[in-house]
């Protein structure tokens, strides 16, 4: 059997009181979308220390205590590449919000999350993650706006 390759990927959410940071991608994967600030995995870093390193490339702010929420596969038709996105969410955080090259970051009330101008997916696994609540999930889209099957559970703990 050959191996189905996956890519590894951070998505960190920083909250604030009522708010939530997202950013709009201003370019590649995804552009024009709001999502939370993440990206590729180096070889020689944990999954951790990327997601640190994303957000402070991607907003200006260095960020501690990341707990892990979710562990999410998206698989798209045509594509044998599995994304295997680890969301982590924090309150913890120096510097100042500055826009970069990736992304345009703003502020959000947490019950104004703008979904309509979101990947399809963050509906779903969104409020787990709002409440806290590790989850592990997976979807499978057609295109990058529909998708086709998904699941998502609660779970204790989340491996690595
Ligand atoms: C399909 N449904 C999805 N729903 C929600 N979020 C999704 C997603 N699919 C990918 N994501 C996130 O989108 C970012 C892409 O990052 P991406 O630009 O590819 O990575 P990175 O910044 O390393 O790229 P550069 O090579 O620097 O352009 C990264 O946070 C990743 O977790």
């Amino acid at each position: 059997m050959a191996k189905i390759p996956k890519k590894v990927l951070t998505l960190a959410f920083i909250r604030r009181d009522d708010q939530i940071l997202l950013g709009r991608k201003k370019r590649g994967f995804g552009e024009g979308k709001w999502n939370g600030f993440g990206g590729k995995v180096d070889l020689d870093e944990t999954i951790s220390d990327a997601a640190v390193r994303e957000v402070r490339e991607e907003c200006g702010l260095l960020v501690t205590n990341l707990k892990k929420l979710g562990v999410i596969d998206f698989e798209f038709v045509g594509d044998p590449v599995i994304l295997n996105v680890h969301v982590f969410s924090t309150v913890d955080f120096t510097g100042n919000v500055t826009e970069s090259e990736e992304m345009s970051p703003q502020w959000y009330k947490v019950h104004e999350v703008p979904f309509e101008k979101m990947w399809k997916d963050d509906p779903h696994w969104f409020p787990y993650m709002l409440d806290n609540k590790k989850f592990n999930a997976y979807f499978l889209f057609e295109g990058h706006e529909k998708i086709i099957s998904h699941w998502i559970k609660e779970v204790e703990s989340l491996d690595e």
